[in-house]
């Protein structure tokens, strides 16, 4: 034991060294990385995709497929994972990997200066440096909502991770990063193998996917269900060139149709159930462990939608938890809005005894919400999110549209910009916290998915009071004054009582 500690610190230690960038007289960190010594020439790390129905019983049944592969059903026409050798990983023991993940932490060594890629050896370790794609997406920030929590929760240990303070205002960064550099390895190999990529999308996806593409000089598509999504979410994939389909339906007709085209062209499906993405989301949850120095949460919440994200944070915190890094699993809720909630009403149904969810569950016709982005009703990765909460004594909860906007609003007021599906997990939290599931000294974790600039106008709706039925009662609107000082001294004398 002795022996593997030592071994362990002193590959920790020159681990650290290996992430120094090489400063060669060249002006481009690719060759630059191409120059740095090889962390260790006998590992042998190695990732396949494997039926997801063999990770949820722990056997293996032998069908695996390489990640050059372009498959994304296993042959009885269930999801796949992404599955590590994870004995080669143990090898390194949990000091090794902890030092090297902190030390490569905002480095511009490529491609370490990304979050993503600064876990490398986790989520794709076969691809070359120099097929990815990358625009340093993660590292974003984990911050200590003191005043909300204090206020609005009575809690002293709640944070905020700002997975939307991203290049394309959401996580899906995280995960699109991942995906398009294994398609650029793909066409590398062979280039006529993917004419492009596509997507159905509530808006976030189909902007890293065009973002992403766009960067790598591959062409890409996107479905959209018409007048469903913001304005600022249509606007990105238009500017990156895309191919832009404004379809008559909802994300779930979107889905079933690029289920379809995917399958007949070599066109690449980049939604999440293809499980490369969620390679690069699930280091949002690492992320979080580090930045607590290695601490566990005691709880994390998410919005759910199509259900891959919180998969995906589980099985960050799961490998985490395998290879000895943390010592435990936090558990995770995850938060629908009401309009959209499936799961939740599977959760309800099941009285929350999680074994019998998938009996429960219905996909449903999910209705308008604020909360655009989410309202999916038969979430592709439902056996997935079912695994996540088995695994960590989850909770699903929901959250009306008065709810969901209220916390939004409220919590804008400590200083957030919330998006709505942000709001959806304050909702969610702020019901815990009164029914004492979460306790006020629980360390909790918030995981805010996009951008509140993405989603202006349902605040700008919130904030006139122009939603019918709802009382708005976080609304600030601005106040209209004439150009004259005795107007705007009466203005501020009415507001601050003077
Ligand atoms: C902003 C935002 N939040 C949450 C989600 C939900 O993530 P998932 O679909 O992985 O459940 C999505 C996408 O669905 C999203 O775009
Ligand atoms: N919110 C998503 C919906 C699609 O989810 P995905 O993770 O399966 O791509 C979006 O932004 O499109």
């Amino acid at each position: 034991m002795q022996v593997q500690q030592k071994l362990g610190a002193s590959r920790a230690m020159k681990a650290s060294r290996n992430v120094q960038r090489v400063f060669a007289a060249h002006s481009d960190i690719r060759k630059e990385a191409a120059l740095r010594v090889p962390l260790d020439k006998a590992h042998t790390f190695n990732a396949k995709f494997v039926p997801f129905a063999d990770v949820q019983s722990n056997k293996m049944s032998g069908e695996t497929y390489s990640l050059d592969d372009i498959v994304y059903r296993s042959r009885d026409g269930g999801l796949l994972d992404v599955h590590h050798d994870m004995k080669a990983l143990a090898q390194y023991g949990p000091d090794y990997w902890r030092a090297l993940f902190d030390a490569r932490v905002g480095t511009t060594a490529w491609p370490f200066g990304s979050g993503v890629w600064s876990k490398k050896e986790w989520v794709l370790p076969g691809l070359s440096d120099d097929d990815i794609v990358s625009m340093f997406e993660g590292n974003s920030n984990l911050f200590w909502a003191e005043r909300f929590g204090r206020e609005a929760l009575g809690m002293t240990d709640l944070w905020v991770k700002q997975c939307g303070n991203s290049h394309t205002g959401s996580f899906k960064d995280l995960g699109m990063t991942v995906l398009v550099s294994q398609v650029n390895r793909i066409r590398r190999m062979n280039p006529k193998s993917v004419t492009a990529v596509g997507c159905a999308s509530t808006g976030d996806t189909s902007a890293a996917l065009s973002a992403y593409c766009a960067a790598a000089g591959i062409p890409s598509i996107v479905f959209l269900p018409a007048d469903k999504i913001s304005l600022a979410q249509l606007v990105q994939p238009i500017a990156n060139g895309a191919l832009v389909l404004s379809i008559d339906t909802d994300f779930d007709g979107c889905m079933r149709l690029i289920k379809q085209v995917t399958a007949e062209t070599p066109i690449y499906l980049a939604n999440s159930m293809n499980s490369l993405r969620l390679e690069g989301q699930k280091t949002a949850a690492i992320e979080i462990l580090q930045q607590f120095d290695w601490q566990v949460p005691d709880w994390v919440i998410i919005p759910g939608g199509n259900l891959g994200n919180i998969y995906a944070f589980y099985k960050g915190f799961k490998m985490c938890k395998e290879l000895g890094l943390v010592d435990k699993m936090p558990r995770l809720v995850c938060a629908q809005a009401q309009n959209a909630n499936p799961l939740y009403q599977a959760f309800a149904k099941a009285n929350g005894a999680i074994p019998e969810i998938k009996e429960a569950y219905e996909p449903m016709k999910a209705k308008m919400t604020f909360a655009s982005a989410i309202q999916i009703g038969d979430p592709v990765s439902i056996d997935r999110a079912i695994m996540a909460l088995k695994d960590t004594n989850g909770i699903v909860e929901e959250a009306s549209e008065e709810e969901l906007m209220d916390a939004a609003a409220r919590a804008d007021r400590t200083g957030m910009f919330n998006c709505p599906h942000t709001g959806v997990a304050l909702a969610a939290l702020t019901k815990l916290r009164e029914r004492q599931v979460i306790g006020p000294n629980d360390r909790t974790v918030v995981v805010s998915t996009a951008h509140g600039l993405k989603f202006t106008q349902s605040k700008v709706a919130y904030h006139s009071k122009q939603v019918p039925g709802m009382t708005c009662q976080f609304a600030n609107p601005p106040v209209q004054v004439r150009e004259d000082l005795g107007a705007v001294m009466d203005a501020i004398k009415t507001k601050f009582k003077l």
